[in-house]
Order: C-alpha cells, then structure tokens, then sequence
C-alpha cells in the first residue's frame, strides 16, 4: 500500500502529508484533554457540584478549541499536498514527453498519457490527500491512547492495542478475496465504457444500415452484465464494512469488558474505568477511516505503477542539432518497421535535391507515407541513415525541424475560429493580399468569396467544411508556411480533378524554388516530376522521369497502364502519355 519510489518522488508533498499527521495527532490530545475534563466533571460534581465544572470549564474549553483548530489545519495541510502532488506530477510528467519528443508514442500510447496525467494524478491526489495521512495517524493514535490507557490499565490497554490490527488484516484478506472480483469489475466497466463509445460514434452508419436494433441489444446485455458485476462489488464492500465494524466493536468491548472486570473487583477506579470506556472507540475509529480508504490506495497504487512506466521510458538524446536553410534530405539504405514484428520499409534510398518537385509513388500500403513520416523526424527506430543536410533526423531539434520543413496530409487539422486565424498560424505576418493568394493557389479563394471572406467561421476539425474544403484551407495555410521542404502525403485526395490540377501548377511553381516532396497514388499527378521514386511492398523498386521509369520499372508502368485505362473508361483522357 505504500511505495518508497512513490514517496520519493515528491518530498514536498510528503512535508504537508507529515503535517496533516502532527494536526490529526494533536486533534487528538486536546480530545484526550477534552475526555479528562468531562470525565472529572462528572466524577466529582456529586460532591463537589459547580466547583468542579468551573474548575474544568478552561481545560474543556481550551481542549474544543485545539480540535477544532487541528481539524482546520490538518485539511489545510492535506489540501496542500493534495494541491502540491498534482502539481509536482503533471510537471513531471510533462516534461518526460518534452524529453521523449515527437516519437514519444513509440514508448507509450497517446491514450495512456491523457489517463496518467488527468486520472492517474487525481487518483495520487486522493492517496497523497487522504489515504498517506490516514495510514500514519492509523498507527499513531493507538500507540498514543495505549500511552494513555497504560496507567490506567494495562491489561485493558494490551486488549485494546492488540484488536487494532485485526482491522486492516480483514481487509487485506477481504481484498485478496475480492481481487479477482474487482478485475473482472473493471475489464466489464472499461469494455462497456469502449463499447458505448463505439456505438455514439458510429450511430449514423448503424441507423444507415438498419443495425441498430441488434446493437441495442448487445448493449443492453453487455449493461446488465456490468449491473450484477456492480452489486456484487457493493455486496462485497458492505460486507466488508460490516466485518470491519465488527472487529472495531468487538474490539472496544473487549476492552472496556476488561475494565468493567477490575472495577467491578475494585481494582480501578471508577473515574479510570470512565476514560476508558470513552477513549476505547478512539483506539479503532482512525483504522476504521483508513479501512474505508483501502479503494483510494489500491487505485493510487494502480496510478503510480502507470506513471512509473512512463517516466521510465528511455529518452532518446536530447535534440541539438539543427536544420539548415537549403539542406537536401536522403534517405540511405533505410529500413523501418512500426513495431518489432514486421519491417515496412526495406533498404530504402533517395534523396530531396534542395529545389525540385520529388514524388513517391506506389500502390496502397507500399510505405509511401511512412517516408513521408521518417523525412519529418516521426520515429527514431530507423536502420540506415535519414538526413537533413549532414544530421540525422532523429538528431535534430523539433523546433528547427518545423522551421525547416512543412507537411500537409489527409487530416491536417484546423481550429475552431476564422480562415484568417488559421492561415495566420503559419504565417502571423501574412497580409489579406498574401492570403487571398494562398486560398486562390489552393482554389478555395471563389467559395470563400461566396461566404464570409477570410472572417468566414471554422468549426472545431473545420467541421462545418466539406472534405475537399478542409483539404484545400490546410494546403493554403501550408503555402503561406515559409520553409525550404514541403511534403504533400495525398494533400489533394478530396479534391475534383479541374481544382486538383490548378493546386499542382502551383506546387511546380513551388518546386522551383523549394524541395518538395509529392506522395501520391494518382501518378497523373507528377509525371512532371523531377524525379519518381516507385515503392512497391516497402522497397524501392524504381527512380527516373515518367518516361524513364515507363522503359524500365514494370511496377510502375503497371500502375501507369491501371490508372490510365480507368480515367479513360470514365471518360477523363485528359493526360497524354508519351
Ligand atoms: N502507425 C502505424 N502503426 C503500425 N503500422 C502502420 C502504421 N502506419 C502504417 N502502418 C503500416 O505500414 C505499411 C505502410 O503504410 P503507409 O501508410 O506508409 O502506406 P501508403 O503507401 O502511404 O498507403 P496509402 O496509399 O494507402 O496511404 C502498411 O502496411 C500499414 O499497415
């Protein structure tokens, strides 16, 4: 329940845990005080009357006042670890994915990341806020009332001291018990929750094809399922809560049994045998608390060996080096696979003259952009040599990779607010003039005109935006980026032929003066190319000119032939070959 990694990692939260401790136990000798007062008051007022309780009133006044001021601080002070834990770990946690960089998802997933830093930290909060705490009065208070009771009795205070720690072994046994349970809870809880997801998401498409009904169903079984699994988890924790009750009564009983014994033998006074029948409940209630929180740490313990995991993650060198302006990319003799089971691409080289329009080819799942993905620094796990200038890649500062290079594919995301306000991202210093220019070479410039102008709305996702629109507002806002390479991984897929072959006059023109990269699968597209590399199941099986690769790479002029038969069967022999 307590991990000394856990303890360590934040030793400024551990100060206020320490703190809540001191206020809890000092709570608990002003109610010790406040037990003698009362006890006193009423031993003596049969004889004594109004003396005596005007000689305890201080005592009793004084001993409320110190609970209700140790009661404030000791929440003070866990708010503060609370606050401090949360803070300490996010920062933390924050900077190891600065550290990990742009590749972090090759040591842990995006999912897990947002879970560990938003649920993990709160469920940490809780342990750092409540449960650590509760755990070091837990043993602190017993051990002080059995100082207390010692005098009094000491066979009552060895009955009392010894049933305190049957408390938390029946909850470790109850656990252990309810382990499985609980696993079973949450494989149940997480699959539905994944399940419910789905459905919402998909709800369009299963009303479309008349499926719904039978998804209702399964929901619905899958719901009761997770209902009977719920009520046996509460069935399971009240019984819990009973035994624990149980212990903590029986407990107390036993201990004030043994003094009703010796006063009834005339061994303890009466006003003795009154403090311990007062204070025996104390002995219990503190374990009792941190019975209840047993959940917060197996949660917190659950959380810890997340964040743990991520922090361990190894780092890859920190990124020094930097780009420079007209710094040609190659690729030499590079192999890659997103995981260790299969290798993606294989031995591939070519390289990105620093001006000049390169275009990757090849049919779907070849690898086309995975190339794209190594260019711009995405992994690190690459064989061979990917570099910019004379640097590799993986060597290089994210900073400087984003200034040197701009990348448009299929989901380039857009942000709720204007068409101005996410060109102006690329280019904070770009005109309306130098806009409109941008939207008129992305053929957006005549709808735009139509709607609100550059102040037309964006939706989050550009949602309020057709496919090919998106498309065309992210390769604006790419053309307005200033950089020396431009990657365009299927940047026109959503477009109409007329409007896609006005964008490619364009990304020529661009290729005049920059690098740019041109991932395609409609080899229409760029046969103008420079140079076409053919990618056919991750290797490099061709590079030339159109013409070139039509006398000598048969992939290619397989695809050429494919593409070419069906734009002419749809009527579109717009492009000429040879
Ligand atoms: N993130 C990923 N994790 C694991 N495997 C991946 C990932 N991305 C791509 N792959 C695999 O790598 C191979 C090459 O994918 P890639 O996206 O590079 O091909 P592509 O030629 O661009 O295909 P398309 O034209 O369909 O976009 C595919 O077999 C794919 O399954």
């Amino acid at each position: 329940m307590m991990d000394k990694r856990l303890l360590s990692l934040v030793p400024e939260a551990m100060r206020h845990v320490l703190a809540t401790v001191g206020w809890q136990w000092f709570g608990l000798l002003a109610n010790i005080a406040l037990v003698w007062g009362v006890v006193d008051v009423l031993v003596s007022a049969a004889a004594q009357g109004m003396d005596a309780v005007v000689r305890n009133l201080p005592l009793i006044a004084l001993a409320l006042a110190g609970k209700v001021a140790a009661s404030i601080l000791s929440q003070r002070s866990s708010f503060r670890a609370s606050e401090r834990i949360k803070f300490v770990l996010r920062e933390k946690i924050y900077r190891k994915l600065m550290r990990l960089g742009p590749s972090y998802t090759e040591h842990v997933a995006t999912a897990e990341v947002v879970q560990v830093s938003v649920e993990g930290t709160e469920q940490l909060e809780t342990y750092f806020g409540q449960f650590l705490p509760q755990l070091f009065y837990a043993v602190a208070a017993p051990l002080t009332l059995f100082v207390v009771v010692l005098p009094l009795s000491w066979q009552a205070a060895v009955v009392l001291l010894v049933f305190v720690p049957l408390i938390p072994l029946t909850i470790m046994m109850v656990q252990k018990i309810a382990a499985r349970l609980l696993s079973k809870y949450w494989d149940q809880y997480t699959q539905l929750g994944d399940g419910f997801l789905e459905n919402l998401q998909g709800l369009t498409t299963l009303k479309v094809y008349g499926a719904d009904a039978a998804r209702h169903e399964r929901m619905n079984a899958d719901a009761e399922h997770f209902r009977v699994i719920t009520m046996k988890v509460l069935r399971m924790q009240l019984n819990s809560i009973v035994i624990m009750d149980a212990v903590a009564l029986g407990g107390a009983a036993a201990g004030i049994g043994v003094a009703l014994f010796q006063w009834a033998d005339g061994a303890l006074p009466w006003a003795s045998f009154l403090l311990i029948v007062l204070l025996s409940a104390e002995f219990f209630l503190p374990m009792r608390t941190l019975g209840s929180f047993f959940h917060i740490a197996m949660n917190g313990m659950a959380a810890s060996k997340k964040i743990f995991r991520l922090l361990a993650a190894p780092e890859p060198p920190a990124r020094t080096a930097e780009a420079r302006p007209g710094d040609a990319v190659t690729l030499d003799h590079v192999s890659f696979g997103y995981d260790d089971e299969r290798t993606v691409l294989h031995d591939v080289s070519l390289s990105v003259p620093r001006t000049g329009l390169v275009a990757v080819v090849g049919a779907s799942g070849s690898g086309k952009s995975t190339v794209a993905h190594l260019m711009a620094g995405g992994s690190e796990r690459y064989r061979g040599d990917v570099l910019i200038g004379a640097n590799q890649v993986r060597d290089i500062s994210e900073d400087s990779l984003a200034r040197h290079m701009t990348t448009v594919r299929i989901g380039s995301y857009l942000f709720a607010g204007t068409v101005r306000s996410n060109l102006a991202m690329a280019n904070p210093q770009a005109g309306d003039e130098q806009m409109w220019a941008a939207l008129d070479s992305a053929a957006l410039s005549d709808f735009l005109r139509g709607q609100q102008g550059l102040d037309t709305p964006i939706d989050d996702e550009g949602a309020n935006l057709s496919g090919g629109q998106r498309q065309r507002l992210a390769l604006a806002r790419a053309l307005l980026h200033d950089s020396d390479l431009y990657v365009f991984d299927e940047a026109t897929s959503n477009i109409d032929v007329e409007s896609e072959e006005r964008i490619m006059d364009v990304v020529a023109a661009l290729a005049q003066v920059k690098a740019v990269v041109v991932i395609s699968h409609r080899l229409a597209n760029v046969v103008g190319a420079d140079c076409i590399h053919v990618l056919e199941q991750g290797r490099l099986v061709g590079s030339g000119t159109h013409e070139q690769l039509l006398d000598s790479c048969s992939a290619y002029e397989r695809l050429w032939s494919s593409q070419r038969a069906l734009e002419q069967y749809r009527g579109g022999d717009r492009h000429e070959a040879r």
